[in-house]
């Protein structure tokens, strides 16, 4: 359902994306890794259309990015890691904006509401103005507008950020209940023991380049000690001094 060929992206002189080929099929959660600046949020806004690809091709269910945003657009819901709402709207009214600029008639956008305020536990608070949420509250506001469309890709920069447990746990759930039924999802993260429960594959991204994309099981056999947990994986693969060994490890696969 999304498809990078041969992706990369620069800010200037900035190499920040280079050379991206990833393929990510329906009813598959991929989780993107990488330290700071590595260039995962870069590459989720190619996808969503807030950056264009300096070289190469984005597609979502076969439409180009760029060339056909709009059919691009309708089949993608977008949790962007910074969740914005219109402060002097309820969390309702921001809500049954976004549904109606999905084209949705009168009783989807009714029934879109319901679904997704049940869902996210929002009725408390969703009549109030969301100037008065907290972080967590406009995240769960902003995953219930996400998915009012129904969309069939998901892709959520860092989900799990701010969140309480309870809401870790329901959009774990939602990801694997929804990936189950077909939702394809692209999630970055720096929440490792997240991503290695609920992957299919992960991609690491280190320097705007993708230097393993696999299994988490295909990561441990690349390793001596192999039910290291993600996280020592990662942590070798990226500073492989960090933990006094200093050994060399496999850099990439695929
Ligand atoms: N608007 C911009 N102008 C110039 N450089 C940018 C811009 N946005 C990102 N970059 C650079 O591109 C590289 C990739 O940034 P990106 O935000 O994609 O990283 P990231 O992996 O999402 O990081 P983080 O984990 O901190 O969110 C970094 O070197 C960053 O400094």
């Amino acid at each position: 359902m999304i498809e990078f060929q041969d992706v990369s992206r620069t800010y200037g002189d900035k190499l920040a994306v280079n050379g991206l080929s990833l393929s990510i099929k329906s009813g598959e959660l991929f989780s993107m890794l990488g330290h700071n600046g590595a260039g995962k949020t870069t590459s989720i806004k190619m996808i969503v259309g807030l950056l264009r690809p300096s070289e190469g091709t984005v597609t979502v269910g076969g439409y180009d990015v760029v060339t056909q945003t709009r059919d691009a657009a309708q089949l993608i819901g977008y949790v962007p890691d910074q969740p914005y709402l219109y402060e002097k709207l309820s969390g309702r009214e921001f809500l049954r904006f976004v549904a109606e600029m999905h084209g949705l008639g009168p009783d989807a956008v009714r029934d879109g509401l319901d679904r997704e305020i049940e869902r996210f536990g929002l009725a408390e608070f969703v009549d109030d103005l969301t100037e008065s949420y907290s972080h967590g509250m406009k995240q769960r506001t902003v995953f219930a507008s996400a998915l009012l469309h129904n969309p069939s890709v998901l892709v959520v920069d860092e989900p799990m950020v701010g969140l309480d447990p309870q809401s870790i746990r329901l959009v774990k759930d939602l990801f694997r209940s929804e990936t189950r039924d077909g939702l394809c999802v692209l999630m970055s993260t720096h929440t490792l023991t997240a991503a290695e429960e609920v992957s299919d594959r992960i991609g690491v991204m280190d320097h705007g380049s993708m230097i393993f994309k696999g299994t988490v099981k295909e990561l441990q056999a690349l390793h001596p000690h192999q039910d290291a947990t993600l996280e020592t994986l990662y942590l070798k693969m990226l500073s492989p001094d960090q933990d006094g060994g200093g050994e060399q490890e496999p850099r990439s696969v695929g």
